[in-house]
């Protein structure tokens, strides 16, 4: 069986570094390019690229994309600062690329996903809900696309479920005491040296809480996502958001 041919771009990130090693530890994969910043994109194409892993920054996660997405080069997506705007803008190279597919995971490690699937499906019983993301310092961006994706998903279970705005009635608050609003959904961001990405989503509701907690102690605990994402990636056109959607979650 041939192997897929891989390359990661930002392989000399945090994660990216650990991709990179993944990749090549994978029997069934071979790394055909390592990118970093001011690299050419054009490599890609020449080493023959069928799925880049894309783990940069913000602001070079779009053009990547593009250049992947209208080379047919599929792509794994770890990078954050997903906005609606963004989305829409994919979606359309997507439209002119039809057999090219794209996964962005807002979050690789299995924990984290199913805290996400966990904070789902506990969000409609609950009156109260807030999330509270950790990080190690050196974090560009806040808050995190994994709490940004947990708030949003509480709040639509939320509103499924007909659940009206959160109770709180305090009044006087120093700027960002209350968190981020993410639709309605108070967001916490904590960064501290010595931590990696950590999340808590705190449901509560008359005379009990209930805590889920997941803890990435390792940038390894990405790394089975990330694969699984190259292996699926290729036989699913368009744009898949989110790792739950090639994990059988029951
Ligand atoms: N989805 C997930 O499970 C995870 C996502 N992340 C996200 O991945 C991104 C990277 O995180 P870190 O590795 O911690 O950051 P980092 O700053 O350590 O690494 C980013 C790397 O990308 C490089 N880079 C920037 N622009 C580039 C370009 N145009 N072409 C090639 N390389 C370029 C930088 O030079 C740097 O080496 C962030 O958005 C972070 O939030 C991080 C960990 C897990
Ligand atoms: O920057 C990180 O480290 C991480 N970024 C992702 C995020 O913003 O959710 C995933 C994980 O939390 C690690």
């Amino acid at each position: 069986m041939s192997k897929l041919r891989v390359a990661v771009v930002g392989a000399k990130g945090r994660i990216g570094s650990e991709a990179v090693r993944a990749v090549e530890a994978a029997e069934d994969m071979e790394l055909v390019a390592a990118l970093g910043r001011g690299d050419r994109l054009e490599t890609l194409v020449e080493a023959g690229a069928q799925v880049a892993v894309e783990l940069t920054t913000p602001a070079s996660v779009m053009g990547n994309l593009d250049f992947c997405v209208r080379h047919g080069i599929h792509a794994v997506v770890g990078t954050t600062g997903w906005t609606e705007d963004r989305l829409a803008q994919l979606g359309a190279s997507l439209d002119a690329s039809p057999e090219t597919g794209v996964l962005i995971a807002p979050n690789f490690s299995i924990g984290a996903v199913l805290t996400m699937a966990f904070a789902r499906q506990a969000a409609r019983y609950f009156e109260s809900a807030e999330v509270i993301e950790l990080h190690h310092p050196n974090k560009a961006d806040a808050p995190s696309g994994t709490a940004t994706r947990t708030a949003q998903l509480i709040a639509a279970a939320r509103a499924e479920a007909g659940l009206g705005s959160q109770p709180d009635a305090t009044v006087t608050a120093l700027d960002g005491a209350r968190g981020a609003d993410v639709d309605g959904v108070p967001v916490h961001s904590v960064r501290l040296r010595g931590l990696l990405a950590h999340q808590e989503v705190l449901l509560g509701d008359e005379g009990e809480t209930l805590t889920i907690r997941h803890d990435s102690l390792h940038h390894s605990s990405f790394m089975p996502g990330v694969l699984l994402g190259v292996r699926r990636v290729v036989t699913a056109p368009g744009l898949t958001f989110g790792l739950e959607h090639f994990l059988d979650l029951g």
